[in-house]
């Protein structure tokens, strides 16, 4: 079975000012873009509903975080209900940020994980190790136990919406990408593991994106990785290179 490539732009934090937003924004609805990549855009919650307004109708957007609650006394939170009322399809959950800098469990991110699918929110769901994981030989561990916690709250039929997101901490906003081959196998080891902890068939329609430092230079090389379906991009989505790393697997 083919999965569609997928591409999408964790904006982060980022950008700060109205002439920034305008230029991303005019760079991405002006270029030609492989209409048959998925792409998603994921800009901080407050530019959520302004971008996706103007944003061109075939690039989707994503929130970049959800609460797993629908509603009530949780201060600074955003419920998945509120994000599928806005129109929302997507949101990214589990990012190394969120579990690092803000402590998610892997159990917090299996019960938003199942509270984003509730509200019928698609989502895209990060994984990956840490440099002194890697260099310990823990990878897979490490990436099989941040994904059994979400095997063990979902249902076979839920994982049709969900994109893992495959990124090595080590690899993250640092310039150091994963090379292919580091990318290939850990992807070829995260599918094994859901042909296991799932099924054979949600192993192969799943799609299984890499992230960390992607950029115009690299993305091509890692894009014809049978196991890598795409991309999850964060410096480099705030740029013109973002349109590349989109159009990455043209005239392959
Ligand atoms: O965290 C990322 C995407 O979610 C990757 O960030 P960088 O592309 O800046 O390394």
């Amino acid at each position: 079975m083919s999965r569609q490539f997928f591409v999408g732009g964790n904006f982060k934090m980022n950008p700060n000012t109205v002439a920034e937003k305008r230029a991303l924004t005019d760079l991405l609805n002006q270029a030609h873009l492989d209409p048959s990549v998925e792409v998603v855009v994921s800009p901080p919650f407050l530019w959520l509903i302004p971008l996706k307004e103007i944003i061109r109708p075939e690039i989707k957007v994503a929130a970049q975080n959800c609460y797993f609650k629908d509603s009530g006394a949780f201060t600074g939170e955003i419920s998945p209900l509120q994000l599928k009322d806005a129109g929302i399809p997507y949101v990214i959950l589990g990012h190394s940020e969120r579990r690092t800098l803000f402590h998610e469990t892997s159990e917090v991110v299996a019960l938003k994980t199942k509270a984003a699918l509730a509200a019928s929110l698609s989502v895209i769901l990060c994984i990956g190790e840490t440099l002194e994981q890697r260099e310990t030989g823990q990878t897979t561990k490490v990436c099989s136990e941040q994904l059994q916690a979400v095997v063990d709250v979902l249902t076979e039929a839920d994982w049709s919406k969900i994109v893992i997101a495959y990124e090595p901490v080590w690899a993250i906003g640092t310039g150091k990408v994963a090379t292919s081959k580091q990318a290939q196998d850990t992807h070829a080891d995260v599918r094994a593991f859901l042909s296991k902890a799932v099924s054979p068939a949600v192993a192969q329609s799943t799609r299984i994106i890499y992230g960390g430092s992607v950029n115009k230079g690299n993305c091509k090389e890692l894009s014809v990785q049978p196991d890598v379906d795409g991309f999850l991009v964060g410096g480099a989505s705030l740029k013109p290179e973002f349109v590349d790393i989109i159009n990455s697997t043209l005239n392959k």
